[in-house]
């Protein structure tokens, strides 16, 4: 089946929404001075979410750099808990997704590029290909669910989507 070539938009809060949060200190945060107006605080950004047997955990993912063009030939979803990402590498990065649910298809996703300074919280269940790195090794700080029970889905995009160069 031919793949779908898929378009890039710019990462927004708006935009966004419909899969979860997006993290940056932006003038439409909720934000106030605190410490004796030393430090500006971007206050509650996002929501972490973990099903009762679950706890939220922090790690650091080491991405190897994506080749572009890009074929996206699957997704996966993490219905326990939310997943969040925020780049420490100073490098922009792409963001695939589509919205939870069921029969997703490469119709139903978005892709983003997300700027070295926003990070991305997937709501549980949305629908998201592994971290995709560009240019070259980038860390990530990721705030997702640990516990027992799986809290990995995975389907197969049949046409596959290709995100261009
Ligand atoms: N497997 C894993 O922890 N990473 C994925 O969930 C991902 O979204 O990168
Ligand atoms: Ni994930």
């Amino acid at each position: 089946m031919t793949p779908i070539v898929l378009s890039v938009e710019p990462l927004t809060t708006e935009a966004f929404s419909p899969f979860g949060d997006v993290i940056e200190a932006s003038d439409a945060a909720r934000h106030f001075p605190i410490n004796g107006g030393n430090t500006e605080r971007f206050h509650d950004l996002m929501t972490i979410a973990t099903d009762t047997d679950g706890h939220a955990i922090v790690s650091i993912f080491r991405g190897q750099p994506r080749a572009l063009p890009f074929t996206l030939g699957m997704l996966e979803r993490h219905p326990k808990g939310s997943q969040a990402f925020m780049p420490l590498s100073g490098r922009a990065y792409l963001v695939a997704v589509a919205p939870a649910g069921e029969g997703v298809t490469v119709a139903d996703v978005r892709v983003f590029l997300a700027r070295d300074d926003q990070g991305v919280n997937y709501a549980p269940g949305t629908w998201h290909h592994p971290l995709l790195a560009l240019h070259a090794v980038s860390d990530f700080l990721v705030i997702d669910r640990a516990g027992p029970g799986g809290n990995c889905d995975e389907i197969i995009l049949q046409p596959n989507g290709v995100i261009p160069a």
